[in-house]
């Protein structure tokens, strides 16, 4: 079963389109990657499913069509976005920023999945009463992806985790990812130019080019396929 599905999506900028028609599923239960070059539109995408950019054609989340809707509402209907940068606060700590992921949802619900997500990423409440603008690249990431799963989404939409971390971090992220994958039953669209990794915890990849998809593969053996690995995955 599909939790999400794409069809047709055209999206712009003002006068410039971006995404021309394009058609992709999202599996539920599952982990989906999104590879492509620079700029092939791949931010946009996830930017589209939030309604944060001009989009037509057809989004349905679990059958419902969401094209259009305001993105709180979106969010409400349990899509988390964690962007390329991760949109941390800074000089809230890491526990405020863990209870701003909770604004869907009661205050004793948000108590629960704190305590929850602090037993899953130990490091978090170590340093729940620092400042997030003090925590290392990793700790920062893993704090974005915290948060976003706090309201209990069953989307997680992932804009480029490991920009910026070191190869050893960029690991433990991804193992992170996999587990949660794992041990929930949350969905995960992953943008990600480090496409080893995001294919080895990945069911299937949709490949961008230019603002069109252009194939929808299984995860398994792309990283091995020739032309794949030189178009899409830089080595
Ligand atoms: N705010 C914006 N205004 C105008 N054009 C934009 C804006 N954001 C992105 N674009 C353009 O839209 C196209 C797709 O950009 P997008 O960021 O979605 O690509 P991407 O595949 O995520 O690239 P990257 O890997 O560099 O993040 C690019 O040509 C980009 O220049």
């Amino acid at each position: 079963m599909n939790l999400l599905t794409v069809e047709n999506l055209h999206a712009r900028y003002g006068r410039a389109e971006v995404l021309h028609g394009i058609d992709f599923q999202v599996p539920a239960g599952e982990v989906t990657v999104v590879l492509g070059a620079n700029g092939a539109g791949k931010t946009t995408i996830l930017r589209s499913i939030c309604q944060m950019v001009r989009t037509s054609g057809c989004i349905r989340l679990d059958g419902r069509d969401i094209t259009g809707m305001r993105t709180d509402r979106i969010a409400r209907l349990g899509v988390a976005h964690v962007p390329q940068g991760r949109g941390t606060f800074g000089t809230l700590t890491v526990e405020e920023n863990l209870r701003v992921g909770g604004f869907t949802t009661s205050a004793a619900i948000t108590d629960r999945a704190v305590e929850h997500w602090y037993d899953f990423f130990p490091r978090l409440r170590e340093r729940r009463n620092q400042q997030a603008g003090g925590l290392s690249g990793g700790e920062q990431q893993m704090l974005a992806i915290a948060r976003a799963l706090v309201a209990g989404p069953r989307l997680l939409l992932l804009d480029e985790p490991s920009l910026g971390l070191a190869p050893r971090i960029t690991q433990e992220v991804f193992r992170a990812l996999g587990r949660i994958s794992q041990e929930t039953e949350t969905t995960i669209l992953v943008v990600e130019q480090n496409a080893h990794l995001a294919l080895e915890i990945g069911t299937s990849a949709v490949l961008v080019d230019a603002g069109r998809v252009v194939a929808q593969r299984p995860a398994a053996g792309l990283a091995h396929d020739e032309s794949v690995r030189r178009a899409y995955l830089g080595y």
